[in-house]
């Protein structure tokens, strides 16, 4: 059982499941946590070390499992009523299917769901365990634990979820917990007017995932699937076979189930699909125009003055006003500040022709963005040396493009490909 009483049990699982990108469970980047959703491997968060003293964290974290978009219910609608009035076969899946009750509704529009509260509520004693000087009973109740978040409800309900989960660790009732609803740093993509009107608006931004969606791989899995379903290979298009796969991640993810809508893809199918949507987070978030990652600046001037403020605190001998800094938001918002710091960057670009050479690809959504996917800056001092370490789901992530810039023995971060300059950024900061 976990905390709160859920009866966790060991799923059978899809074997595809590791193939659902930002549609993916936390659980599957991270899998010892299937058996112990509270396990932290400290081993692999030491400091740099034995004189090193963790002084603040900022934790940047997606929201939790949630209920698909609107735009996608109605996908995932069409393509149920699609098998059930022309499918015919009499396998036991397709029987399972015609069973199905197509129980997502339109309401439901990317809300948090109860497995998106406990993602959070796990999340946050798992960091608490990984932190324990930062993030404490003592740091909570004496207000150096600051919460921000994206107006949406799923981030909302995130955050009260990550609250939730501290205070009852630490059998803190009845006592309100602040946060700030932020949108200008934690939605930045919705503020930044050259990446509205160039990418988020501009459908020619998107031409390889387009040309992607006509390609021989993505036709191949949509006729392994019509031939599944004994249908005509015109009623499968590229969005109806992400309308499956969706049904087939979201049941997993809100439910726990193995369903039978997995019966429609064997690993083939899977990876094909998953290169689809890393294509679009590639050239809608990542790399592929440059102000993606440039309008997450605004975020990244907010966490390193945070943490410039918290160096220059230590440096004249006083205390650090925030020990920790926990900000939630969307995929929307990690995935273009990880491009910034130039994480997960493949040396050839993701493009419509060249899923077969992409197969080892470090910009790999399933295994960057889960549901709480989370990037933790962790600011040491040791003895009167700053080090910063960055982890991601709780990993350690080197730091490739900022310490590339400092002739890789770190130092100030270099400012990635933002334009206003960081005032005196923490001198001697090592990466
Ligand atoms: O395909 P959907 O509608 O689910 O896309 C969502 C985004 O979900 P994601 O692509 O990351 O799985 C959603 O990101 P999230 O982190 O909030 O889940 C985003 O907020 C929403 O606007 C949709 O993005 P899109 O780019 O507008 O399709």
């Amino acid at each position: 059982c976990s905390l709160w009483g859920d009866v966790l049990t060991t799923p059978d699982i899809p074997a595809i499941a590791k193939y659902f990108t930002t549609k993916g469970r936390y659980e599957e980047v991270n899998p010892y946590l299937i058996d112990d959703i509270l396990a932290v491997n400290k081993s692999l968060v030491k400091s740099p070390s034995a004189e090193c003293r963790e002084i603040h964290l900022t934790a940047i974290i997606r929201h939790g499992s949630r209920y698909p978009t609107t735009k996608n219910i109605k996908k995932m609608r069409e393509f149920h009523n699609l098998v059930v009035q022309k499918a015919s076969g009499e396998e036991s899946w397709l029987r399972e299917i015609r069973q199905w009750k197509m129980w997502y509704t339109d309401e439901m529009d990317g809300r948090l769901v109860q497995k998106g509260v406990l993602d959070h509520r796990n999340l946050a004693v798992r960091l608490s365990k990984l932190f324990p000087s930062l993030i404490s009973k003592e740091k909570l109740q004496d207000g150096h634990i600051k919460f921000m978040t994206s107006s949406k409800h799923r981030c909302v309900n995130s955050t009260l979820s990550f609250q939730r989960g501290l205070a009852k660790l630490w059998d803190i009732e009845d006592e309100e917990i602040d946060y700030e609803v932020n949108d200008a740093l934690m939605r930045f993509f919705d503020h930044c007017t050259r990446f509205v009107e160039t990418v988020d608006k501009n459908q020619s931004a998107m031409a390889e995932l387009d040309k992607f969606k006509s390609s021989a791989e993505m036709r191949r899995v949509q006729e392994k699937i019509a031939d599944r379903l004994l249908v005509p290979y015109s009623h499968i298009t590229s969005d109806m076979a992400e309308a499956a796969f969706h049904l087939c991640a979201y049941e997993l993810a809100i439910k726990t189930i193995n369903s039978p809508w997995c019966q429609l893809f064997d690993e083939a199918d899977a990876l094909v699909l998953e290169y689809a949507n890393d294509l679009k987070q590639f050239w809608k978030r990542g790399y592929g125009h440059d102000i993606n990652s440039k309008s997450s600046c605004i975020l990244f001037h907010d966490v390193f003055s945070r943490l410039d403020r918290a160096a220059n605190e230590i440096r004249s001998g006083s205390n650090v006003t925030e020990a920790a800094t926990i900000q939630v938001g969307h995929a929307d918002t990690l995935l273009p500040l990880l491009t910034l710091l130039g994480f997960f960057k493949d040396s050839v670009p993701l493009t419509s022709n060249n899923y077969v050479t992409q197969g080892q690809r470090a910009f790999r959504t399933s295994r960057m963005m889960p549901y709480a996917a989370n990037l933790v800056l962790v600011l040491y001092d040791c003895s009167g040396n700053l080090r910063l370490q960055a982890l991601l789901n709780e990993r350690p992530l080197a730091f490739p493009g900022l310490a590339a810039t400092q002739g890789g023995r770190g130092g100030s971060p270099a400012l990635p490909g933002c334009q206003r300059p960081l005032r005196g950024t923490a001198p001697g900061l090592r990466l």
